[in-house]
């Protein structure tokens, strides 16, 4: 009797509902979430199961001996998931158990372990609310991501590098009804292809050397119920774009080298700084890829095109910065602002944070001066000097140089010409350079 309560006790304790039955199909064992969860009453323990579930699957379990698992069923307008086992004992079939749960109370699981396993990243920041600007331009984006946000539509958000598509990416996630869910950023152009196929899909275990004991699930699976950022897609190779269209078609993913099959579903958001019907004509990116992704476009301004969002946006950064740092600026004088004004800022918004960044850190006194600016304003000066005098073959040469004076070397000759890297591996091919 001890041992029935104990029994009892550990069988009640379990999350899962659990029932079992003899090789009569008598109800034995049953705890109070099965109970729960199938809405019977208490006292079906020594009652033939088929009184409660006329066609109970348990009977085939005796029949067969074979374990079923991972079956789906509606019970009470409920998804449950089960297993069915039988209950062997010196070979013999004596009985069989079933356990089973909500799907919901799974997802939920599934939603904080995909959480839990990144250490960041699976959260958005920023709300659209947070994008500064009160520039016509930045207003109409605002209010467009606002209303492309509220669909579960795939967006393609189209801008040059730093104008802010990953911000705009987060704060559409934050208005729609994925909010809560993950929202998951992938840079498409930082992992060469085998690495984006893997980060993208997944692996199981011993899919390749190296690969990682256990496996790994891909940001399809991590950004599950949520949104899936995709960074510069239109640097993605053309086999990968291949698989993503598969995945955008069936909502399901495989890891490499699996069997199983994952359901996903998650709302793509792409952004890219390249124009992908160039693309398309030069065979570099699937035209079907493009029209599934383009289905909203949200055209993000350059910050040359909305100079009047400047000082707006620098005292929102200098707020950041003496809330990091203890950091204290009253003032920044008019020919700050007015330096800003003349530059055509490339880099957008990211540039104009690093200025910022390193004017402030410069700074002695609580006033930004031009004194403290003095590293910008030579470039502005030399950025003039490429721009209104040289036409573009000149940039040609200049990077040729460059790239000779670093042996070849990329990230190195990025740096220097001012550039992102994946800036500098278009420029290359367009002006076809050859690499010494
Ligand atoms: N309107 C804005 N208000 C405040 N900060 C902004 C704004 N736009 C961009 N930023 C800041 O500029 C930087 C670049 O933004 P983000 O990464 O979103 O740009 P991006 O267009 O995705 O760049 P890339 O194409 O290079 O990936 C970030 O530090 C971001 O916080």
């Amino acid at each position: 009797m001890k041992d029935h309560t104990l029994i009892q006790a550990i069988l009640d304790a379990s999350h899962d509902g659990i029932i079992a039955v003899d090789q009569n199909s008598t109800v034995i064992w049953v705890n109070k979430n099965a109970l729960e969860i199938l809405g019977l009453p208490p006292h079906i323990v020594g009652e033939k199961i088929t009184r409660y579930i006329p066609h109970s699957d348990m009977l085939r379990i005796l029949a067969t001996g074979k374990r079923e698992i991972g079956d789906i069923a509606t019970v009470l307008n409920r998804q449950i998931i089960i297993n069915r086992l039988p209950i062997s004992i010196d070979g013999d079939i004596v009985g069989a158990v079933s356990t089973f749960k909500e799907i919901t109370d799974i997802q939920k699981m599934e939603l904080r372990i995909r959480k839990q396993s990144m250490e960041s990243g699976l959260e958005a920041k920023y709300r659209l609310e947070d994008i500064v600007g009160q520039s016509s331009a930045i207003r109409e984006a605002r209010e467009l991501a606002e209303t492309f946000g509220m669909t579960d539509a795939t967006v393609l958000i189209l801008g040059e590098t730093g104008t802010g598509k990953e911000l705009f990416a987060q704060g559409m996630h934050l208005c729609s009804q994925r909010a809560t869910g993950p929202f998951v950023a992938v840079n498409c152009a930082a992992l060469p292809g085998n690495l984006l196929e893997s980060e993208l899909f997944g692996y199981e275990d011993g899919a390749f050397t190296g690969a990682r004991k256990g496996g790994k699930p891909g940001l399809f699976e991590l950004a599950h119920g949520g949104t899936l950022f995709l960074d510069e897609i239109g640097e993605m190779s053309l086999p990968i774009q291949a698989l993503l269209l598969r995945v955008l078609q069936e909502k399901k993913v495989r890891r490499i080298g699996g069997e199983r099959i994952f359901p996903v579903d998650v709302r793509i958001i792409a952004a890219t700084n390249r124009d992908l019907e160039e693309l398309i004509g030069r065979m570099e990116f699937r035209s079907d890829l493009y029209y599934r992704l383009n289905v909203l476009t949200l055209e993000l301004p350059a910050l040359r095109q909305r100079p009047d969002d400047i000082p707006a946006l620098v005292w929102s950064m200098i707020r950041e910065i003496e809330e990091r740092d203890d950091r204290c600026i009253v003032e920044v004088s008019e020919q700050v602002f007015e330096l800003f004004a003349k530059h055509d800022w490339p880099g957008n918004v990211r540039e104009l944070r690093n200025v910022v960044e390193r004017m402030v850190l410069l700074c002695k006194g609580g006033r930004l001066d031009l004194s403290d600016a003095a590293f910008f304003a030579k470039k502005v000066q030399r950025g003039r000097k490429v721009q209104d005098i040289q036409p573009a073959i000149d940039e040609a040469d200049l990077i040729r140089r460059v790239l000779q004076e670093t042996k070849g070397n990329r990230a190195e000759a990025a740096k220097i010409l001012g550039m992102d890297r994946t800036t500098l591996w278009r420029k290359l091919k367009k002006y076809g350079v050859m690499l010494p």
